[in-house]
């Protein structure tokens, strides 16, 4: 196990503990590892007495806490109360902006950079190294939606300020960390201190962030340097329009100055690996798998089909990116993504730990502490909700004997099988039942492999704020590239490289691109 553990294998080190033991496993003096999907439904539930731990330590980017990083209750319900408008679109005033505008222009951006630069036209071609330019996307579309306008990163086509070798440099001490996260509470001392990331660093985060610290300081100076609040500022003598994105949102929400900076650090934190390594992974899922490729593109193609064939271009304005109200309706894509996010999940052993209560009044303890699968726990104790995540994604009970396999038609069997069986047992009634009530065995196998799959997003008074944001960007993006292209994997005998990191490290994935 401590082999496992060096290796960077820490996964499959609580895949083992989980399969050994049962749904709760002790592995610290204080530390629990959960896997008993009920019962991590009930901890974070809206309702639950269960908070953040002190590893969310681990999340704090700046001097001061943000929505990720806050542990106290009241405090994050009220950050999460002004922060949330802004990641379901909800502008300044009654206003909603669409967050695929600035994702479309990305993807536009993007796919004209490979069109120019990288498509292979018989022997000749120009190999892209698709994972870092997948963080690119990420980087930038990020940009365009929280604040109206891209980092550059596809633009010029390089790590500027070295953010993919910072991350690398950074990726094996998370691991650490993340596994032993007192350290973490040494590293924030000085001097260790100066090894976290600042605004103002040559490179790094840090970079990224001397750079949206001065777009916010433009932004919150410029509405606040008038009492007007109007939906249109006057800066005579022509009228400037409010952007409306994330940060004007945040701004009109009553976020703090120090609080943007916070809340804008932290979606660069929690919201560009995460959704890169979800593009990346599915892309290598579908590159080592030709037939669920071509079924994808058929699907695709039926969707928008003056694009698959080289000989038929698009006419202009065709070209558009895929809708992502469309990309929900086609099953096989939502196949695809659900089953690598499952074969891989995006954050892959997050401790995510939550102090059991004081005197939750739970179980069989008066009152005091929780009982979890049949096993008392003392308040105080931790229990990590979200390492064991690829474990319970790999689950037999769950996911059929093939657990391991990627193969995206199980979600579409599963959901035959869930409707078939409700169009027999409401047949077979004469009253008119709850949904519910005619789940089956069927429906509740589909149910679990939902709910298993969403606790990657965190669950509850938990769950990741960025989840449907991340959903659409993954998806419009997947879409996007398959349809358009034909990838050849680089080297075959290792595809990329890909590590754990408590998020997984994905580097060198070589590839060949073809204009279909
Ligand atoms: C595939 C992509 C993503 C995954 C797998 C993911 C996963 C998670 C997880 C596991 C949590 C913590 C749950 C817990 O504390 O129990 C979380 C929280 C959070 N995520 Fe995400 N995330 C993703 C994308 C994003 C994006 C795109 C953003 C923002 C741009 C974002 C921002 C946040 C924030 C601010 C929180 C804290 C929410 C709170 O505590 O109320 N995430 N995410």
């Amino acid at each position: 196990m401590t082999g496992q553990f060096i290796k960077g294998d820490v996964h499959e080190l609580w895949k083992d503990l989980a399969e050994k033991y049962g749904p709760l496993v002790r592995f610290g003096p204080d530390q629990v590892l959960c896997t008993d999907l009920e019962s991590i439904l009930r901890i974070t539930s809206v309702r639950s007495d269960y908070r953040k731990s002190d590893w969310y330590d681990l999340a704090r980017m700046g001097d001061d806490d943000n929505l990720l990083s806050m542990t106290d209750k009241e405090r994050r319900r009220e950050r999460r109360k002004k922060v949330a408008p802004a990641y379901n679109g909800k502008g300044a005033g009654s206003h909603i902006f669409n967050i695929e505008t600035g994702l479309n222009r990305t993807i536009a951006a993007w796919t004209e950079l490979i069109d120019r630069k990288y498509l292979g036209s018989g022997p000749i071609f120009q190999p892209l190294d698709i994972a870092q330019s997948v963080h690119f996307y990420a980087l930038d579309s990020l940009g365009e939606i929280a604040y109206s306008q891209s980092l550059g990163y596809i633009a010029n086509d390089k790590d500027m300020n070295d953010v993919l070798k910072i991350n690398e440099a950074t990726f094996p001490w998370m691991y650490l960390l993340n596994n032993h996260h007192f350290f973490f509470r040494v590293l924030r001392k000085w001097p260790f201190s100066m090894l976290l990331p600042r605004a103002g660093d040559k490179a790094g985060l840090g970079a990224i962030m001397g750079h949206t610290t001065s777009i916010i300081d433009r932004r919150f100076n410029f509405f606040h340097s008038s009492s007007s609040s109007s939906l249109e500022k006057s800066s005579s003598p022509e009228k400037i329009p409010v952007p409306q994105d994330m940060l004007q949102s945040f701004i009109s929400h009553g976020l703090t100055r120090p609080e943007l900076q916070e809340e804008v650090t932290v979606q660069l934190f929690a919201g560009s690996d995460t959704v890169a390594n979800g593009i990346r992974l599915c892309l290598l899922h579908l590159f080592s798998s030709p037939q669920v490729y071509r079924r994808l593109q058929a699907e695709l193609d039926a969707a928008y089909p003056f694009l698959s064939h080289k000989t038929c271009p698009p006419t202009p304005g065709q070209e558009r990116p895929i809708s992502y109200s469309t990309c929900l309706q086609l099953p096989y894509l939502q196949a695809v993504l659900k089953e690598s996010l499952r074969i891989l999940p995006p954050v892959v052993t997050g401790g995510f730990y939550k102090d059991v209560p004081l005197g939750h009044g739970h179980g069989h303890n008066g009152g005091e502490g929780d009982t979890i699968a049949g096993y008392s726990l003392p308040p105080g104790t931790k229990v990590a909700t979200g390492a064991a995540i690829y474990a319970m994604c790999r689950s037999k009970q769950v996911f059929g004997l093939d657990a391991d396999v990627f193969r995206p038609e199980r979600w579409l069997e599963a959901e035959e099988e869930a409707a078939a069986r409700l169009e027999d047992e409401s047949a077979a009634r004469t009253n008119v039942p709850e949904k519910n009530e005619l789940l089956g065995e069927a429906g509740r196998r589909l149910r679990d492999m939902e709910i298993t799959l969403g606790l990657m997003f965190g669950h509850g008074q938990f769950e990741c704020v960025g989840k449907k944001l991340a959903m659409m960007q993954m998806n419009k993006v997947v879409a996007e590239l398959v349809r358009r292209y034909d990838f050849n994997v680089l080297n075959p005998r290792r595809p990329c490289k890909v590590e754990n990191a408590l998020m997984w490290f994905v580097k060198d994935f070589w590839v060949r691109v073809e204009r279909r």
